[in-house]
């Protein structure tokens, strides 16, 4: 059995009166990861900073690596990484020196510097200045700076957001990398194919209320209640249809006519749900 690395109970958070937190639990194991998927507001920003110590919740317990986030002090951050946003990186620095600074806080030996920009892919781009990166591999560096200390737990805000399709895919594969070594992903994204593909767990989140939880699988097969069909004909015609009776038996006049180009049966995702439970996009 993986060890558990973030436990959430009951968590609610108000700012002044506004509740932007209602009951939120979660769990996160070892060599997992959580996505916290939601729209703009929802709540996610908050749920990490509540589990990092960097704010209090109005009530409920959150624990990290054991720890009551109420009681966590500054050595927690020798065992976790954040990534929010590109804050913190010195744009005169060059990459190495970047790390090195970093490096020396965390107390981490100058060997793993390399060690670790050549498992972002930055290792060609080392003398470069931090401010003449591009914003691809500024967000490599981020992350590099994220997993210097090789962190038992890694929070990501956004990981790939504003990143062409190329560059998201080597984020991921680098997460998944990180993963497979035991490292603990908690990540929150607007972006539903990011989410099914990467989590092994994801908690939709709306107006800060955890809509479903589970793995994006059984999720999706809950909400596989109206089974569609989506058929291209040869004429270049497309339909969407719902399983039914009448449906079933236009399909196979197409069949026996060899009308049909394409057939799929399609089911739900997690966008696709969200809207369905909230009747709100994502993004
Ligand atoms: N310091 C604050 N004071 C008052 N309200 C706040 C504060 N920080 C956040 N909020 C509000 O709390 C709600 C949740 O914000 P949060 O940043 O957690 O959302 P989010 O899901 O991370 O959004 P985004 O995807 O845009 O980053 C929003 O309505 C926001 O306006």
């Amino acid at each position: 059995m993986s060890r558990e690395y973030i436990r959430l109970e009951h968590i609610s958070k108000k700012y002044k009166t506004e509740p932007v937190l209602k009951n939120i639990d979660a769990r996160l194991h070892e060599g997992e990861i959580l996505g916290f998927l939601g729209p703009s507001g929802a709540g996610k920003t908050t749920t990490i900073k509540i589990i990092t110590g960097q704010l209090k919740q109005t009530s409920g317990e959150a624990y990290i690596l054991g720890i009551n986030s109420r009681d966590i002090d500054e050595t927690i951050y020798e065992q976790i990484g954040i990534v929010t946003d590109n804050s913190g990186i010195y744009e005169y620095l060059t990459v190495y020196k970047n790390l090195e600074h970093f490096a020396k806080i965390l107390r981490v030996k100058k060997d793993r510097i390399d060690e670790v920009l050549r498992q972002v892919g930055l290792y060609e781009q080392k003398n470069k200045p931090a401010g003449k990166l591009s914003k691809g591999q500024t967000q490599r560096l981020v992350l590099a700076r994220a997993v210097l200390h090789s962190p038992r737990v890694l929070f990501l805000d956004e990981p790939t957001s504003g990143l062409d399709p190329s560059t998201a895919i080597e984020i991921h594969k680098m997460l998944l990398e990180l993963k497979r070594q035991g490292m603990a992903i908690f990540l929150t994204t607007h972006n539903m194919e990011e989410a099914t593909k990467m989590c092994d767990h994801v908690a939709l989140l709306n107006e800060g209320v955890i809509v479903e939880y589970g793995t994006p699988k059984d999720i999706c097969l809950k909400h596989n209640k109206i089974k569609k069909y989506a058929v291209r004909l040869h004429d270049g015609t497309e339909h969407l249809l719902e399983q039914n009776e009448e449906n079933i038996g236009r399909i196979h006049n197409w069949m026996t006519e060899n009308q049909v180009e394409t057939l799929h049966s399609c089911e739900p995702t997690l966008e696709s749900v969200f809207l369905n439970v909230t009747g709100r996009e994502l993004s």
